[in-house]
Formats: structure tokens, sequence, C-alpha cells
């Protein structure tokens, strides 16, 4: 017994010693936090030099030395762990910077209290009230008595708002819109089976009633909380932290308090974005939002799990049978969600309708947008507000999609699948999750712009202005026919959702290294030389303003997205250099070189982080691809460099950046549907002219007379067709010096794989000639031209073996009307239109597409 007190009492004293200790650390950290950021003065260089001192000493060595005494001795390690004050994976304590309205986040060891952190948030609000980020695994209850210091977590979890989550069974059963879907179906079955009506009517109304069991959600508040509590033990163990500005919080806060339905439409990343949403919203105290889930993922135990956690399953195809509505289905789906918005529930669906395989966005789906419309156009809500939300990850929980880019079908998840997905997820390193949430904006007042924007169109030209009516009505279910403004009104919301998504998408440290390593250091680099450019592309990625979702010494952010992105995408080597003068050697030194794996399938995965930065630079991309269509003729003819002479007209820049545009259409939303593309391809031209890349030579219209008739129009003295006529004659003249054409040769191969991948597609339409294909056999047959091709060294990038833009160049022939499509047995069908069904006319497809492949010889 005595010895039992003795062991209490030495583990007393431990524990007490540690966690002063502890106490002791966090303190110090947060100190010379409070200090750094007291000391902030605007001057962006200052702060920042004092802020590395700040990450890379202090913070750094305390962390440090916390960690290696905490793995002396088990005892130990378990007895600061247990001191709530200390936590043995690492946190993020981030301290707003006011100047740039972002954060420098510092990676430490110690757990920020909520003391430090509201002290910090403080200091925010005094110097300009700009925001700074919350990690959203601290939970952050006020230790109020001994329980709530002992079980912080726990007691954090009970004390979340709580909200009701009704069921509407009863009122979604009871609806005309169903009964009258059930009355057709069963009429249509009679009529096909030759059953009687009533038999008929029973089965539909049992369908209808069993296709709403299996849809609906059973959202309970303590399966949340529950959830909840396990997330904050689990998740530190697989990322680093999960980062979002406080002012979006406070955003989504008065979004939530303004008592009308908020529908987050979030880019579709990976399996953690719906927890982390989730996650999100039940930790700030918003209402948890029900969430379309494919019914793919309604596997057993899990598929409970997710109902229980606000998943309402849904059908990834609309309609089973091609070319046949499913009337029933399509009822039972919209008043589910009507009568979920009516009755107060917050929605989410992945607006992209699943995961991106390529890490850019893909184009909006319609579906249940249209629902979310039709519901406020029939009265049934008030307005809703549209949140779109946008996620980047360091390093996917989900591994990577280059089976299925390379033409393998998907697996299924299952029960196994889903269980070693987890545990390897567990297992893993994944660095940061970056939730960003752009403005919420009103249903309502969309809609409205929309319509004034109609009546300004029909009062300018009303010969437009012919409504056209279209088989299909508004949403997914309804017998009427209405004008296609509404379709196109749906479309234009997603579009935007998804253009707002994917600019205010966080740019992570692997992004940026994958990106550089691509397309800039495609055959390695020197250490220095990926620290420099990284350097410069952050300092570009600033002044557009973009998202950054890292801080710190550029060295420290490559190792650190090196280490993430690991070996199986990019080599590190040391090598001794050996320095000889005349023969004699004269000094050894170790360089460490890095070097991308750009050989298949290994580079399509690199490829998915690079992509992130691509969509940022795809109109100055599209641009040097078109100014390089238009001087295919002399870009590579001496007597032309020789004379410095190469010059192309604006009109012919416009001509090609919109037919590259044309064609890839489904690889990128080029611009907001309320702007002009023509607007956003000048503003392209103004940066690479901005750049260097090209001028305007003296005998051309000057810029400065063009800005003042453009000036002179908004004044009215000059008509639009004038100032275009002006515009088109502008001239543009390359520049060949080397830094010019460098950065040129940079912008221009960021869409080769792209438009490599396009023009090899068009080259295996020839395999069409004269018979049909499934879309799976032409897909593999793309494939394999393209494999050949890489083989043989006439295709340079590996990521142009891809099967999402494939099947996205056929979407395109389709939509050119130079292939048709039939579904048969649930399986595309394609073949040539006649006026193509031969060598030639595909051929000819092919060259207008290798237009724009053209490429500059460099010696
Ligand atoms: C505490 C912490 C907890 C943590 C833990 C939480 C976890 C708790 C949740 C788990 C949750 C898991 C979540 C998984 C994530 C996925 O599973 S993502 C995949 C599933 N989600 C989605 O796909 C959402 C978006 N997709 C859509 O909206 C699609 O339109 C649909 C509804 C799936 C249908 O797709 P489709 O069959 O390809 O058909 P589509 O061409 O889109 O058109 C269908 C109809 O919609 C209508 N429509 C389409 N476009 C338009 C338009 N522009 N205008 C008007 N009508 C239109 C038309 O009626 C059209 O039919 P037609 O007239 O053309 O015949």
């Amino acid at each position: 017994m005595d010895g039992l007190v003795g062991l209490f009492l030495v583990c007393g004293v431990i524990y007490y010693f540690l966690g002063r200790r502890a106490t002791d650390m966090v303190d110090v950290i947060q100190n010379r936090l409070t200090e750094v950021y007291s000391s902030w003065d605007g001057n962006t260089e200052r702060d920042n030099a004092n802020a590395r001192t700040l990450s890379t000493t202090e913070l750094r060595r305390a962390g440090l030395a916390m960690r290696n005494r905490a793995a002396k001795s088990k005892e130990i390690a378990r007895a600061v762990r247990s001191s709530s004050l200390y936590q043995i994976k690492e946190t993020e304590i981030t301290v707003p910077d006011p100047a740039k309205n972002s954060s420098f986040v510092y990676y430490c060891c110690g757990r920020c209290t909520p003391q430090s952190r509201d002290s910090l948030a403080a200091q925010a609000a005094k110097q300009n009230q700009k925001s700074s980020i919350t990690n959203l695994l601290i939970a952050d209850p006020q230790p109020k008595n001994i329980w709530s210091k002992l079980f912080s977590h726990t007691y954090h979890v009970y004390s979340f708002k709580k909200y009701d989550y009704p069921k509407v069974t009863r009122t979604v059963l009871n609806d005309e819109r169903i009964k009258d879907a059930i009355k057709e179906t069963a009429a249509e079955t009679a009529r096909e089976t030759g059953c009687s009506e009533d038999e008929a009517m029973r089965q539909s109304e049992a369908r209808a009633k069993s296709i709403l069991e299996r849809m609906q959600s059973g959202l309970s508040d303590l399966m949340l909380r529950f959830t909840a509590w396990t997330l904050y033990k689990l998740l530190p163990c697989f990322i680093r932290s999960a980062a979002i500005q406080t002012r979006h919080l406070d955003m989504l806060r008065q979004a939530n308090d303004a008592q009308i339905p908020l529908v987050f439409m979030p880019l579709h990343r990976s399996h953690l974005d719906y927890v982390m949403i989730s996650f999100l919203t039940l930790t700030n105290g918003i209402r948890s939002p029900l969430v379309a889930a494919g019914d793919n993922l309604r596997i057993p135990l899990f598929g409970w799990l997710m109902s229980g956690l606000g998943a309402f399953f849904i059908k990834r195809r609309m309609d089973p049978v091609a070319g046949r509505r499913d009337l029933i289905y399509r009822a039972t789906l919209q008043t589910y969600i009507m009568e979920c918005l009516r009755a107060g529930h917050n929605l989410e669906f992945f607006i992209e309708g699943g995961r991106s395989r390529t890490g850019k966005p893909c184009p909006p789906k319609g579906g249940i947008l249209s629902v979310v419309v039709d519901a406020f156009m029939d009265g049934t809500i008030e307005d809703a507000l549209l949140v779109p939300v946008s996620m980047n990850y360091e390093r996917l929980v989900d591994g990577n999609f280059v089976r299925e880019q390379l033409g393998q079908p998907k697996k299924m998840e299952t029960f196994g699948s889903t269980i070693r997905a987890m545990w390897n997820t567990l297992r893993g390193s994944y660095g940061i999750v970056k939730l960003e949430v752009c403005q919420p904006f009103s249903l309502r007042e969309m809609v409205r712009y929309f319509q004034l924007a109609q009546q300004t169109k029909a009062i300018c030209s009303p010969a437009d202005r012919q409504l056209k009516v279209t088989a299909s009505s508004s949403s997914l279910y309804g017998t009427d026919c209405v004008s296609e403004d509404l379709r196109l009104l749906v479309d234009k919301i997603g579009q935007h959702v998804v253009y707002d998504c994917s600019k205010s998408t966080p740019i992570m440290s692997t992004n940026v290294v994958a990106f550089l390593l691509l397309n800039k250091f495609r055959d390695g680099c020197s250490m220095e030389q990926l620290v420099e450019a990284v350097d410069s592309l952050r300092a570009e990625l600033r002044n557009a303003q973009r998202d950054v979702a890292f801080c710190g010494e550029s060295i420290d952010i490559v190792n650190h997205a090196l280490d993430i992105l690991g070996p199986g995408l990019v080599k590190v080597e040391r090598q001794e250099v050996t320095d000889t003068i005349n023969g004699r050697l004269v000094k050894k030194q170790a360089v460490v070189q890095v070097r991308p794996i750009a050989i298949l399938p290994n580079v399509i995965e690199t490829a998915y982080y690079g992509n992130t930065l691509l969509v940022h630079y795809c109109m100055d991309s599209v641009v040097i691809t078109a100014l390089y269509a238009a001087l295919r003729t002399q870009i590579n003819s001496p007597q032309a460099i020789a004379a410095n002479n190469l010059v192309v007209t604006h009109e012919e820049l416009m001509e090609n950046a919109l037919a590259i545009c044309d064609i890839l259409k489904h690889e990128f939303i080029f611009c907001r549907p309320c702007q002009t593309l023509e607007d956003c391809i000048n503003q392209a031209v103004d940066r690479v002219k901005a750049e260097g890349i090209i001028a305007v030579p003296s005998e051309g219209l000057l810029e400065e007379e063009i800005w003042s008739r453009r000036f002179a129009k908004t004044l009215e003295c000059e008509s639009e067709e004038e100032e275009e006529y002006n515009a088109k004659k502008i001239r543009y003249k390359l520049r060949l010096e080397s830094e010019y054409s460098n950065r040129m040769e940079f912008l221009h191969t960021l869409l080769r794989p792209l438009i490599d991948t396009y023009t090899f597609s068009a080259y295996s339409l020839r395999k069409l000639v004269g018979r049909s294909m499934a879309e799976r056999e032409l897909v593999q047959e793309i494939l394999s031209e393209i494999k050949s091709n890489i083989d043989t060294g006439i295709v340079n990038y590996g990521e142009s073996l891809c099967v999402d833009p494939i099947k996205n160049s056929l979407k395109l022939f389709e939509k050119k009307n130079i292939l048709e499509c039939h579904v048969q047995e649930n399986a595309k069908i394609y073949y040539l239109k006649d006026e193509f069904d031969d060598e030639e006319a595909v051929n000819q497809i092919y060259e207008t597409l290798a237009t724009f492949k053209w490429t500059r010889n460099i010696d």
C-alpha cells in the first residue's frame, strides 16, 4: 500500500514538474510571438526578418527540446502528453500580418491556449482589423472547472451549440409532385406490362417509399458530437493542422445568423473535404449541413454512419435507362431537397459531381443546384446563401488517381477497402489542410441580377431575345416546359461558383514545388535554383493576391514540400562537385540536386499537384500559345530572327487565343460568366506586355493612343466599332532577349501536355473511319497512340497520357458535330458524322489542332 502511495507521489511530482516545464515552454513561445507581433510595423521586410528569427530559432529549439526530452523515456512522454498542456504533434501558432491580410504560420510543439490566441486576435483587431488563421484542430474550451481541464475535448464537444435536425419523410411522401410522378409512372407501367392499374400504382408507391428510405439522411446531433470528439483525437495523427482564416469563420457565423439556408458548394479534392466542412460548421456553432453523397458510398456500416452525420444518398446518374426519365426518382430527390430546405436544413453538395482527378476544377453539374434555384423560384424558400468553399491539401489522403488516368476502371469502395484506406491514412503524414470560404452570395440577388441582365439584353437587341424552349424542365423534376434562360441561369451560377473557388484555392507548398519542377526544371536543378524560383513565384502570387498557404524561408518550404512529395515523385541527390582551375583541384563542395521523376506513371501524380497553379497561369499560357501559332511561319526562320522582326497583330492574337479557349473549354473556366472572354484575353495580353515578352513597336498605333481612344469612348466621343477597329490594328513585336524568351518558353510549356493530348486524340479519330467504337475502346486507342509517341520521343510530356483530357476532347468533338454518340446498354458508342467520315476530313481536324503545337527551336 505504502509503495503504491509512494508511486503516486513520485508520479505526481514528475507530472507537476513536467506540466510546469511544458507550461513554461508554451509561455516562452507565446510571449515571443506576442513580442514579435507587437513589433509589427507594417514594414514588410523588417516584419519578415523578425518573423524568420522567431520561427527558425526560439520556437523550433523550444519545440525540439520538449520533443527530445519527451522521447527519452516513455513515462515522461506519457506524463507530458497527459499534462494536457502539450501535444506531441506539431501544431501551428499563427501571427497575423495586418499589412498583407494574411498570416505567418509558425510550427511549434506547444499548444496554443485560448488565452494566447485571444490575445493575438485582440492585437490583430487593434492593428487594422485584419484577420488571423485559426487551427481547427485546437479545441478551445476556456477551462472552467476541473472536468473541463481533465477532459478538454469531451467538455468542448459537449458545449457545442445544439440544433434540431427534423426529418421530412411524411411531408415528402404526401407531396403532389411525387403523387403525380407515381401516377404517371403507374400508367406507363400498366400500358407496357399489361398489369392492372391498381397493381402498377402499388408498385410505384412502394418504389417511391423505398427510394426515400434509402436516400434520406438520419442526421443526429449525438453522432455529430461523438465524431467530432473522435476527429479531435485522430486528425492530428496524420495532418499537421487544418487552417482557416478567422474572418472566414466570422463571415460564416454571420451568414448562419441570417436564418436562411446556407448552401455549401465546395470543390471536391478528397474524401476529407466533407469531413472538414462538417467539422468546421459543428465546432463553430453553425448548423451542420445535409450532404449529397453518391450512392456508391452506401457501404455497410460506413453508409449508416455517414447518414447519421448528414449524408443523403443520390444516384450518380439520374436515369438508369438512358433516354428514359426516371420520374419517381427525380420527383423524390427534388421534393426531398426542397422539403429539407423548407425545414431549415443547410445543404452541401459537390458542384463538380466528383473528386477532380487532375487537380484542376471540373465543369459544374446542374442537377442539385437547379433544385435549389427552383426552391427559390417557387417560393419554398425566401432566399439562400450560396457558399463557395475551396480546400487544398499538401498531400491527398486519398492517394492518387494514376490508375484511373492510365485507363483502368475505378475501384469501387467496399467495407474492406475503406478500412484499409483509413488505416493507411492514420499512419501517414499529409501536412497542412487549408480551407477557404468565399464570400457567400444571395441566391435572390443572383437571380435578380441575371433577370436584369436579360432585360437589358432584350432592350438592346430584341431580335436575340427569342425565348427558346427545351424539352426538359428547369430542374430535376418538373412537367412544364420552361425557357432556356433558367437552364442558363443554373449553369451560370455553377460556373461562377467553380470559378470563384478555383481563384481562391489556397496554394500549398507542394503545388509550388511540383509546378516548378515539371515546368521549369524538368531536367533537374540545384537546390539554390529551386529556392530562387520559389521566391519569385511567391512574389508573383502575392502580387496576384492569391492565397499562399505557407510562410517562412523558401528553403524550409522547399525541404518540407520535397519531404511530403516523397522519393516517388522527386529525386533529391547530394553531389560532390569539384572545381578545377587549369586541371588543378581547387575546391570540393556538396551540391544538392533536385529532379522530378518525369516518367510514367509518377509524373501524372506530380502533375496533379502542379495543376493548381496551371489554373492560375492558363490564360497567360493561352496568349503565348496563340502567339506561337500566329508566328509559326517566322518563329524558326533565321532571317526573321536576325532581323529581329517577329510581329503579330492584335487581331491575329485574339483570334488564335479565342480558338484555343474554345478547344480547352472543358479543361478550364477561363472567366466568370459575367465577364467576356475577350476582356480576359486582353488582360492577359496586357500582363504578357508588362512582363516585356511582347512590345508595341513604334510604327504601330501607340498604346497611349489606344488608351486615349478608350477614354474618349467613355465620353461617348467614339463608337464601339471604331474602337474595336483601332484595337485590332495594334501590332506586337516579340522580344527575343533571353530573359523574355525564357519566360515565354515557360508559359508556353504549361499548356503543351494538354495540347498534345487533344492533337493525338484528333489523330486517333481515323480509327473511327467507317466504324463505331465504344468510348472505353476509343479512349484505350488514344492512350496507346499517345503512349507510343511518348516512347518514340515525339510527345515530350508523360502527363499527356491522361484519361480525363482525352474524354474532354471527345466531348469537344461531339460539340463540334464531328462525332456522334448514342448510349447503348449504358455505354457510349461513338462514330464520325457523315461529313467527317473519311481520312482526309480527320486529317484536316488534326492539322487544325496541330497549329497550336508549334514550338520554337532553341539551340
Ligand atoms: C463532425 C464531423 C463530421 C464529419 C463527417 C461528415 C460526413 C457526412 C457526409 C458524407 C457525405 C459524403 C459526400 C461524398 C461526396 C460525393 O459523393 S460527390 C458525388 C455526389 N454528388 C454530386 O454529384 C453533386 C452534384 N451532382 C449533380 O448535381 C448532378 O446533376 C446529379 C444530380 C448527380 C445528376 O447527374 P447526371 O445524372 O449526370 O445528370 P445531369 O446532366 O447533371 O442532369 C440531371 C438533370 O438535372 C437537371 N439539370 C441539370 N443541369 C441543369 C441546369 N443547368 N438547369 C436546370 N436543370 C438542370 C435536368 O433536369 C437534368 O436532366 P435532363 O433534363 O438533362 O434530362
